[in-house]
Formats: structure tokens, C-alpha cells, sequence
């Protein structure tokens, strides 16, 4: 079986999920709150930016609308501002002056722009006419926007910071023509500022601006720049005035600027404070939903610990669970499980055992059947490796699938060499005709068939006798049904050797190893063939040993087998290789001669037959005479051999008539006796004589 997975294990998804679960509570929770605090805090922040700074605009524009409305009310009192009574006109500029801090200077121009009367009489008598102030008012209520002093800067008491003055301006109403103006100190600005707006913004941690209508700083923190409203780091509230009363405003804008730190202190707290609870909640739970995995997980675990020691179910019974229904459910199959499993191993090792005793049983008889399989096979090979002869089956497919040492050895073989040999390899080429079917494939001559087989090896000439035999023919079958063959060859070498001689003693004379008269008899048919086929002329000799008897007697049978033999020999040393010697009696002898046409050519031959014989001949220290009669005839036109013999031997006759060592030439009608050979009819009567 194979190891169970490693997967994590229930506690840990358990736990993953518990974890999981609260941390999406919690982030979905801390963002929501999240989310509502920074809104509800920015919301809260820029409303109190734009109250501050719509404070401060309201105080601004209220602050200057009391000075226009002074500045107007006195213009209208027709008794104060008399051109011709400037003193008059200086002591209710004073006046003014005194009531209204904020005043830096007030005067009365004439229409020609020269300064009538002023609160402590500065400028009296200086010419404003080309001054925007008095321009601005000669007709109509004027207003200024704040810019440094220019006559004034070198009158006035050196302050802190450079004069700056806001105009107003206008006509007057008893004098017409002459215009009555007021700088305002921009210092009021500062210190409205100062003291409506800075406890504030200190608390704040804020910045408050006053911008003319081009966006230069009028009133703001010293050595700061003119605020950027797309700052992201500051929160900003821009309040524009409006004006109030006779004030119709002269386009400032008032800034509030808060850093967005600052300003959202309480949401960065809470925040904090959530991070804090959320880290607690999860600190608490981490080892809750540990604690809780462990105790949903744990009937689970102990029971995968159980079967995982075993890597399986086992046999052993399973702990049982508890801790909730599923598993004591879970618990109580698996247990059942296990018991059965327990019994189907039990059934199992009993069947195992038997199967096991059974297959040691069938091997126990398999090897024993095999060992005699193979002591027979044995057997029945030392048997045809000590048979002399050469044994070897052929598979269907000409497959020599075994071989014989002897077989093997003729081959040239190898001892061990069998499998894929064929016909060819055992018996040389060419196979045997008969055989020449199977060379290639065994099947095409299913029957028995016993061949004589020559098979050259080396300088010897082996001779065999095979036999085919099909195996069907004697039961042992081939797998796939298709019969194979055996082969048996025996050497026959030996006994072809007899035979052979046995022929050649059969048509050969014992004694001299002259043809006898069967071959002379084979021989003179072939030669009278060619005769009559060449026309060359065909003549035949008798020869008798004249007194051969005497010779006998004399020197005893052996010493005539001795004359016998150097008479053939000195016969057959004078004939041509063509002709014919052979012994055809006691001591008579007969020569075909082919290519003979006349008597003269026969007589020649006689006479060289007779010098031969006549040598003097030594046997037995004694000196013995040799001597022959021949009688010679050429073969005629339409003659029988018979009958041509007849009349060579009819002249052998004649020539044993004539006192023997001669020769006498048959004539064509030569007599002849057709019972019995003239030869020996006549040798029957002789008296031989033997000169000593
Ligand atoms: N040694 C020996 N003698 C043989 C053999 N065959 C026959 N003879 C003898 O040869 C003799 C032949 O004698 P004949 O031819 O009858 O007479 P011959 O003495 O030769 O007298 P002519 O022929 O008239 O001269 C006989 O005595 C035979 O016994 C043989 O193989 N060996």
C-alpha cells in the first residue's frame, strides 16, 4: 500500500479557517470603522476650518463696515468739515481720530487735492490730488485695498512692521468738491486677528490668511508663503468676503489652514486604538481556535494516528472516538470495518498457507519430473553421441535442433554447436538429390527415404548411408503439429571399399591382375562399337604358353604362377595402352587390338609378342625357355565376335601345328569348330616339352 498523503491535517484547516474567519471580521469591521471615523473626522475638521475662517471674514468685513459707516456719517455732518474753518475741521478730525485707534490719518482735501485739515494737522496743505484715494472719492464713496504709506511713512511713529493703510474715501456733502479720507491701520486687521482668532488656531494648530483679491498674503504668519489650497498634507478653509453694511467688500479672501495630522488627531487615535483591539481580539482568538481545532479535530487525529502507524486499516481494533456524533459514528464503522478486514486476512493467511504447501508440492514433483526429464535427456544423448553414426532432428523448418558429436564432428563442428544448422552444414554440399528438398525446408518429403551419400572430406572420400525418417512416422510428434525429421547416417566407407573390391576381383584374373573374361567379354563389345563406328580395323590375338604343362612339372604349381605372371607382364609390355590383355584360361590368353587393318600390321605385332616372350627367363636357378603360339584375325565386315574368336583360335591352332613359337594370321574363311574352342580341344592331346 502506498504512504497516505501529507496533506495538512484537519487542525491546521481548522485553525486556518477559525484564523481566517476572524481576521475577515476583524479587517471587514476595522475598515468599515475605518472608514466612517476618517469621514466622519475630515467632515468635522473642515467644518470647523470654515467656521474659524468665516469668523474671521465676518469680523473683517463687519470691522471695516462700522469705519465706512463712521467715516460716511461724519462726512454728512455738514458743521464738523467746513472748508472754511479748518481748525474746526481739525478738532472733529481729532475727534474721529481718538474715538477710532484703527485710524492712522484723517483728512479733508479740497477739490484742488490740497489737504485742508488732518487729525494732528499732518500733511495739512500737502497736495493728495493725484492720490487714488482722492481721485476714488471726489464722487462717490471710495475703498482702498491695503498698500504701504507713502507721505505718511516718514510722519508717523516708526512701528514694528511698515504702515499699511486701507482708503476709505468720499465726498462731502457741506463742502463740495473736497473729499475726506481715511487711512486705516492694517494693524487692526492683525490684531482683530490677533484676538479673535489666534487662541483658536493655537488649539488648532492652524494658520489663518488674509488674501487681497490677487492672492498675496495681506495678514498672515510671518516668513510664510501664500497657502496652497491643493496641499494634501493640509486641510484648508477659504472664506470670501462679502462685505457687510457700507463695506462692499474689496475681494480678500481669508485662509485657514490646518495640518491634516493635526486636524485628524482623533481618527489617527481611534485608529490606532482599533489596531489595537483588533490585534487583542486576535492575540485571544489565535489560541481559542487553536484550542477549538484541537477539540474538533482530535477523534479525527487519533484515528488517522492509529491507522497511520499501520500505513493501513490493520486488524487491530481502532480507539473509540467521542467528542462529537460523526466521529463516535465514524468510530464505530471503522471498527466494524476492521473486524471484517481482521477475518478476510485471517481467511486469506489460511489460503496463502495452502496455496503455499500446494505450490511447494507441484514444484517438489515439477523438479522431480524435471530431474528424470533431464537425466533421460542425458541418457538419450550419451547414447546417440556413442552410437557410430550421425543423428539429428530437423524442426518443420529445415532447423537442426539437435545434433550427434559425431554428426557434429563430420561437420567440423563444435560439440556445443546445434540450433540453426541445416541440412547443408551436416552432410556438405551438394546434399544428397533426394534429399535436396529438405535442404531448405523439412516438410515437402514427409516420407521415409534411405540415400547413399558420398561426401568428400579432405583427400578422403566418406561414404554414408541416410536415412529420413519423419517423426510422425514414429510418434514423438513436433510442436505445432507439424512433424520434424530425424536423420541417421552411417558410415558405409568400409564396406563400400569391399565392394568396390569384390567388383574389381570380379573382372579381374587372381593371379597375373590381367582382365578375366567378363571384362575381355565387356571390353570386346565396346571395341567392336568403335570399330564399326571408326572403320579403323578391329584384329584379336589368342596366345597359348607352348608346354606350359612341362613347365609345371617342373618348377611345381608356384613356378608356373611365376611364369604365368612375367608372361603377362612381357606381353603386356609390348602392346599399345589401347590394347587388351586378358587371361582367359590356364595358360591362355587373349589381346584386342583396336586400329590393327591388315595382316601386316598383326604380324608386326606377333613378332614383337614373341621376341618379348622368348627372353631368357631365371625361376628356381633354373634357366627356363619361354615360348607362345598365336593365332591372330581381323574382324571382318558383318562378323560375330564369336566367330571372329573362333578363327583367331582356329589359327592358334594351325600355329601349335606349325611347332609352336609362332604366329598364324586367320584367314577369312578360316574353319572353325563350333563346338568346343579349337584351343583347347587341340591342347588336350598335346606332349608339352620343356627345354631345361
Ligand atoms: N601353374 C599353373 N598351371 C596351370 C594353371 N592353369 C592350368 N595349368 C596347367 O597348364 C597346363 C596346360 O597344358 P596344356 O596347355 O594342356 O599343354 P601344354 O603343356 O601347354 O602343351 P602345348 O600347349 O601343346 O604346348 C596343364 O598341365 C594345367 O594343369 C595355373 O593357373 N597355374
Amino acid at each position: 500500500m502506498k504512504p497516505f498523503p501529507r496533506s495538512p491535517s484537519l487542525a491546521a484547516w481548522l485553525i486556518l479557517m477559525v484564523m481566517s474567519s476572524v481576521l475577515l471580521a476583524l479587517a471587514g469591521t476595522t475598515v468599515l470603522i475605518d472608514r466612517f471615523a476618517r469621514k466622519h473626522a475630515e467632515e468635522r475638521a473642515h467644518q470647523h476650518l470654515d467656521q474659524v475662517a468665516d469668523k474671521f471674514r465676518d469680523a473683517l468685513d463687519h470691522g471695516m463696515a462700522r469705519q465706512v459707516a463712521a467715516v460716511q456719517l461724519l462726512a454728512e455732518l455738514p458743521a464738523l468739515l467746513r472748508a472754511d474753518d479748518p481748525a474746526h475741521a481739525r478738532a472733529a478730525l481729532d475727534a474721529m481720530r481718538h474715538r477710532e485707534p484703527e485710524i492712522a490719518w484723517i483728512g479733508l482735501a479740497a477739490a484742488d487735492g490740497k489737504v485742508l485739515a488732518a487729525n494732528d494737522g499732518l500733511l495739512e496743505g500737502a497736495d493728495v490730488s493725484k492720490r487714488p484715494w482722492f481721485q476714488g472719492g471726489k464722487s462717490t464713496l471710495f475703498l482702498g485695498d491695503v498698500h504701504a504709506a507713502v507721505l505718511l511713512a516718514k510722519l508717523l511713529p516708526q512701528a514694528p512692521e511698515p504702515w499699511r493703510f486701507v482708503d476709505i474715501s468720499l465726498p462731502v456733502a457741506a463742502n463740495p468738491g473736497s473729499v475726506l479720507g481715511v487711512h486705516l491701520s492694517w494693524t487692526w486687521a492683525a490684531a482683530l486677528k490677533r484676538d479673535l482668532l489666534d487662541p483658536t488656531l493655537r488649539n488648532d494648530g492652524a494658520q489663518a490668511f488674509v488674501l487681497d483679491r490677487q492672492g498675496a498674503v495681506l495678514l498672515g504668519p510671518p516668513d510664510v508663503k501664500a497657502p496652497d489650497g491643493a496641499a494634501a498634507d493640509q486641510f484648508t478653509a477659504v472664506s470670501p468676503s462679502r462685505g457687510h453694511g457700507g463695506f462692499s467688500g474689496l475681494g480678500w479672501q481669508v485662509v485657514v489652514q490646518q495640518p491634516r495630522e493635526v486636524a485628524m488627531a482623533d481618527y489617527l487615535l481611534l485608529r490606532r486604538q482599533l489596531m489595537g483591539v483588533a490585534g487583542a481580539v486576535l492575540l485571544l482568538f489565535v489560541p481559542l481556535a487553536w484550542a477549538l481545532a484541537r477539540k474538533l479535530a482530535r477523534p479525527l487525529t487519533v484515528l488517522a494516528d492509529s491507522i497511520g502507524q499501520n500505513q493501513h486499516l490493520g486488524d487491530r481494533p481502532l480507539p473509540r472516538l467521542a467528542g462529537f456524533a460523526e466521529a463516535e459514528v465514524l468510530s464505530t464503522a471503522l471498527n466494524e470495518l476492521v473486524e471484517r478486514q481482521r477475518e478476510h486476512n485471517n481467511t486469506l493467511q489460511e489460503l496463502n498457507a495452502s496455496l503455499d504447501q500446494r505450490v511447494r508440492d507441484r514444484t517438489a514433483a515439477l523438479n522431480l519430473a524435471l530431474q528424470g526429464e533431464a537425466l533421460n535427456l542425458q541418457r538419450m544423448q550419451n547414447i546417440a553421441n556413442s552410437v557410430p553414426a550421425q543423428i539429428a532432428h530437423f524442426d518443420a523448418d529445415g532447423h537442426c535442433l539437435f545434433a550427434n558429436q559425431a554428426a557434429l564432428r563430420l561437420a567440423g563442428l563444435p560439440p556445443e554447436r546445434s540450433g540453426m544448422l541445416r541440412l547443408v552444414d551436416l552432410l556438405g554440399d551438394p546434399v544428397p538429390p533426394a534429399l535436396l528438398p529438405m535442404a531448405s525446408s523439412a516438410t515437402t518429403l514427409p516420407q521415409t527415404l534411405r540415400v547413399q551419400h558420398a561426401r568428400v572430406v579432405g583427400d578422403d572420400t566418406w561414404h554414408s548411408e541416410v536415412h529420413w525418417l519423419p517423426d510422425g512416422e514414429h510418434g514423438v510428434g513436433a510442436a505445432g503439429g507439424r512433424p520434424g525429421h530425424y536423420l541417421v547416417s552411417f558410415d558405409v566407407s568400409q564396406l563400400k571399399e569391399v565392394e568396390l573390391r569384390l567388383q574389381q576381383l570380379s573382372r579381374a584374373d587372381a593371379l597375373t591382375g590381367l582382365p578375366n573374361r567378363r571384362q575381355f567379354d565387356e571390353h570386346m563389345r565396346a571395341s567392336l562399337a568403335r570399330e564399326r563406328r571408326t572403320g579403323r580395323g578391329l584384329g584379336v590375338v589368342y596366345l597359348d604358353l607352348d608346354h606350359f604343362k612341362r613347365i609345371n612339372d617342373t618348377l611345381g604349381h608356384a613356378g608356373g604362377d611365376e611364369v604365368l605372371k612375367t608372361f603377362a607382364q612381357r606381353v603386356g609390355s609390348v602392346i599399345r595402352a589401347t590394347d587388351l590383355l586378358a587371361r582367359v584360361g590356364g595358360d591362355e590368353f587373349v589381346l584386342v587390338c583396336e586400329g590393327v587393318a591388315n595382316p601386316e600390321q598383326m604380324q608386326v605385332l606377333a613378332d614383337k609378342v614373341l621376341t618379348a616372350v622368348r627372353a631368357p627367363l631365371r625361376l628356381q636357378n633354373q634357366q627356363v625357355l619361354l615360348s607362345t603360339s598365336m593365332g591372330s584375325a581381323l574382324m571382318q565386315d558383318g562378323e560375330s565376335v564369336d566367330h571372329l574368336l573362333a578363327r583367331a583360335d582356329a589359327a592358334l591352332y594351325r600355329a601349335k601345328q606349325a611347332g609352336r613359337n609362332g604366329h598364324q594370321f586367320a584367314a577369312a574363311d578360316e574353319p572353325v569348330t563350333p563346338t568346343a574352342p579349337p584351343v583347347a580341344q587341340w591342347a588336350a592331346t598335346q606332349v608339352m616339352t620343356l627345354a631345361a
